[in-house]
């Protein structure tokens, strides 16, 4: 076990699936996974590994930010040999052809995470990137399921109350979305050699007022993980 997941090695996949809610994780292992065995309890951020298809998939709650997903993904790579880690998550939409239930993929993520900028140090402003063959793979997936992902920048934010921020700014700049990992995630990728994407809902509009349930953001976001999962298996 590691300091934060209490798992015996080999009871995680090379492929995770990592949403920020551990009840997602919990949805996501009972409703896509055959043979799902619970393999983390630790502070409630429930860990399943399983079968979609025939093929050993896990899920793992992160957490909300950069600071809580990078403990697990550390934990995840060096501890439980895992290779490759799709975020599944939700977003606000910032851009005009983005609706709610809208299925988002980060090409990239710009940041304003102290986590990027303290690992160049001034000067360096570094470009978090997907993986392409996972970005290709997951466009290409949903193509077959009749959805047509958006794909572009995603803005990782250290705070979820940011109204200092110009918003209007970064959306004009093209920034198709916001949520608080994607960067971290990109960045740990580069740095420890997996392969990373993130494929989001978007469950907030955030210059609009509509918005989807917390059961909502639980439950229904069923394209993003079924695209996850065929990619996973890819
Ligand atoms: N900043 C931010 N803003 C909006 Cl409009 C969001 N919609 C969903 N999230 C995601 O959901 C959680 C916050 O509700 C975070 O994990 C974040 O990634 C959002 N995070």
């Amino acid at each position: 076990m590691s300091t934060h997941i209490g798992a015996n090695m080999g009871d995680y996949a090379d492929t995770v699936l990592l949403p920020g809610d551990p009840l997602r994780a919990k949805y996501i292992a009972e409703n896509f996974l055959t043979n799902a065995k619970q393999v983390n309890s630790v502070r409630n951020a429930f860990g399943y590994t399983g079968e979609y298809k025939g093929h050993r998939v896990s899920v793992q709650g992160s957490g909300m930010g950069i600071p809580s997903m990078s403990i697990y993904i550390n934990e995840l790579v060096k501890f439980f040999g895992v290779k490759t880690i799709i975020r599944v998550g939700s977003c606000g939409g910032m851009a005009p052809d983005v609706h709610l239930r809208d299925v988002l993929l980060a090409s990239g993520s710009t940041t304003d995470s102290a986590v990027t900028a303290n690992t160049f140090g001034p000067g360096i402003h570094y470009a978090p990137l997907a993986n392409f063959e996972l970005l290709d793979t997951a466009f290409h997936e949903a193509q077959k399921m009749g959805i047509k992902p958006k794909v572009g920048d995603i803005f990782a934010a250290d705070r979820f109350y940011n109204d200092e921020l110009d918003m209007k700014k970064l959306a004009d700049y093209g920034v198709i979305g916001t949520e608080m990992e994607s960067a971290g995630l990109y960045l740990l990728g580069a740095k420890l050699h997996f392969r990373a994407l993130s494929v989001l809902t978007v469950s907030d509009l955030i210059f609009g007022e509509e918005k989807t349930t917390a059961e909502e953001r639980e439950k229904t976001f069923n394209d993003m993980i079924n695209i996850s999962l065929a990619t996973a298996i890819a």
